[in-house]
């Protein structure tokens, strides 16, 4: 008879079999996916289970990704920790991906921040197949009918822009980092659209906001360390920053989308007019489920994409800002050029406006190639949905496809010179703007920038106005400029610099307001007589043109804009604050409103 074991040996083969258990679960998880697949070849030997993991560590992201291109070419393999990325890399072969395969690779994939914040799948970053589109359409939709792309939005920039000038003024020509405030007027900008306000340069609230997002983008983890921040998530200790990092995340989202819509929907709930893109959201999904049940907005999405919007429309503008302003530090002859032509094309007796950007083809150059030098949204990520060939390779489902954007901004083969900064390259012998396809900031194909109409509005005014009335020099007086040093993480950044300013002209002020009601009084109301109640619209802004008016003047957009059967309610509404008396008694007077009246008393 065989002799029953011992309770040492029991307790031993108990060990061993928990031991295998755990090492079949890992091996499980961990084991390449992709066998049998013909992949894109890898850089370098992958270790045991790991893979690349411990080579992907030693660097940033993009680092890495330049370090390895060298060695495996356009198209290369990772595997980290069994899980496979492909590196893509050169306009066609991006091209190849985020047009012709958009199908089969649609989506980005889980990311660290959406993973934290519980958005994974929702809003318009993060959002998949159908809620995706929706999420889309409805921003373009509701971010055209707040003016993008057109003149009603440019004078707000403009606006900002005055402020800003305001906030430079005070450091009397004293070295200054400009970031924040940078940050600061660009995100007014977003934010008068998708919360219906904007915040003071010395709000501590919103200047606690921007440290928050600076932090956010600067120290996010790449989209291949998402398993190890789940992992972070539950240790005690805050390993490598993560949770430190997800503090700032969470932030954005407990101060500034959630209290937002809480306000908003208050707001919506007591019928007040549509002065954000979140009432105009809740007013589309109130629309949307009374004619059907099947409407795909929800809060949930709304939060995803308010947040979504106020990042994405934030640092990538300022960022880009930030970069022109060092370039041109370093090229001072550039710097010159273009305020020469500013001198000539525009002069220094009155604003820029969108109306003269046909005629700053240098200035317009010299922004093109700051985007293409600075290459601020360096890395793109994509989930396969459905494998696919491609270069003769498999890309097999579920694998991570990180498109090199930088790669095509910097091909010598297209740029001939591509780590010189040289305006002239989009210009042609007669001074026409050359329109390069390589030249893809805002990325390419159906998930592409939807912001791209405002972001180059924001540059166009901002640097055109920067150019007009400053000359930034740097802040040694003794002449050493600024190191020009990349940072990578979600954006490309320069390292922070300070610069000092010297005004180049001054405009003269614009006139008081109650000039400006004799103004309104004399001619406009003849021009407005002639030209009929569209022009209203743009006497209203006029008068508006004060900077503490500029939330009143979205509200006024919004009655000029909304269909005169709905125009009763809201004028009522209206009518009983304090400063809409001030824009209707002009308007009553010069016998503009006549017909808005009737239709509140009506
Ligand atoms: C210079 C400024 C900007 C640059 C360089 C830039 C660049 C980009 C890039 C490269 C993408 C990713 C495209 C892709 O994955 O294929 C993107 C997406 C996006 N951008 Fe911008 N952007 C800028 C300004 C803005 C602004 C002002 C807004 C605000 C309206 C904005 C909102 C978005 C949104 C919501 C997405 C996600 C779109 C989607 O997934 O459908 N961006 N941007």
């Amino acid at each position: 008879m065989a002799a029953f074991p011992d309770s040492i040996g029991v307790t031993w083969a108990l060990v061993a079999v928990v031991i295998g258990t755990l090492g079949f679960w890992a091996w499980s998880k961990l084991k390449p996916k992709y066998n049998g697949y013909n992949i894109p070849p890898f850089p370098v030997k992958k270790s045991f289970l790991l893979g690349h993991l411990r080579a992907w560590a030693k660097a940033s992201e993009f680092e890495n990704i330049v370090n390895f291109r060298e060695k495996a070419g356009d198209i290369f393999s990772l595997d980290l920790a069994g899980n496979l990325v492909v590196v893509v890399s050169g306009y066609d072969a991006i091209k190849e991906v985020m047009v012709n395969r958009w199908t089969e690779a649609p989506d980005r994939p889980t990311n660290p921040a959406s993973y934290i914040l519980k958005e994974v799948d929702v809003g318009i970053l993060n959002g998949k197949g159908e809620t995706w589109k929706s999420e889309r359409a409805t921003a373009l939709t509701i971010l055209r009918s707040f003016g993008m792309g057109k003149n009603i939005l440019a004078e707000k920039i403009q606006e900002e822009f005055e402020i800003f000038m305001e906030k430079i003024a005070e450091f009397k020509g004293k070295p200054v980092d400009i970031k924040l405030l940078v940050n600061v007027s660009i995100s007014n900008i977003i934010c008068s659209i998708i919360v219906g306000k904007r915040f003071d340069h010395d709000d501590p609230y919103f200047v606690k906001l921007m440290q928050n997002l600076n932090y956010a983008f600067q120290r996010a983890p790449g989209f291949a360390l998402t398993p190890f921040v789940v992992i972070a998530k539950c240790l005690p200790f805050d390993l490598f920053g993560f949770k430190t990092w997800m503090d700032h995340v969470l932030a954005i989202r407990s101060n500034f989308s959630d209290p937002h819509i809480k306000e908003a929907k208050e707001n919506f709930a007591n019928g007040e007019a549509l002065t954000s893109y979140i009432t105009s959201y809740l007013e589309k999904m109130r629309q949307e489920n009374e004619l059907n049940s099947s409407s795909l907005l929800n809060d949930e999405d709304l939060v995803a994409t308010i947040r979504g919007l106020f990042v994405a429309g934030t640092e990538t503008v300022s960022t880009t800002i930030y970069w022109c302003i060092l370039l041109c530090l370093h090229h001072p002859e550039i710097h010159d050029k273009v305020y020469k032509e500013i001198s000539e094309q525009v002069g220094h007796g009155r604003r820029v406006t969108m109306n003269d950007r046909a005629n700053l083809r240098y200035l317009d150059a010299a922004i093109k190639e700051s985007q293409r030098y600075a290459s601020v949204v360096p890395l793109l990520p994509r989930k396969v949905l459905e494998s696919f060939k491609m270069n003769g390779y498999n890309i097999p489902k579920d694998t991570v496809i990180l498109l090199n954007m930088h790669s095509s901004l910097h091909d010598a083969k297209v740029w001939g010179d591509p780590e010189n900064f040289r305006p002239e390259r989009f210009l042609d012998a007669k001074g026409n703007l050359i329109n390069q396809e390589e030249l893809v900031p805002f990325g390419l194909g159906k998930r592409s920038c939807p912001g791209e109409a405002l972001a180059k509005m924001e540059l166009f005014i901002f640097m055109s106005s920067l150019f007009q009335r400053f000359r930034f020099e740097p802040e040694d007086p003794s002449g050493e400029l600024p190191p020009i040093e990349k940072r990578f993480s979600l954006v490309l950044s320069p390292k922070n610099y300070k610069v000092r300013r010297k005004r180049t002209s001054v405009l003269p002020d614009e006139p008081p307001l109650p000039s400006l009601m004799g103004f309104l009084h004399s001619d406009c109301a003849r021009v407005i007589a002639e030209r009929g109640g569209k022009q209203m619209c743009k006497v209203l802004q006029f008068v508006l043109c004060s900077r503490q008016l500029i939330i009143k003047l979205q509200v006024c957009h919004q009655i000029l804009i909304t269909p005169a059967n709905e125009l009763r309610q809201d004028l009522t509404v209206l009518m009983s604050s304090s400063w809409f008396s001030t824009i209707a008694r002009v308007a009553v007077d010069i016998g503009l409103v006549g017909a808005y009246g009737q239709s509140t008393t009506g």
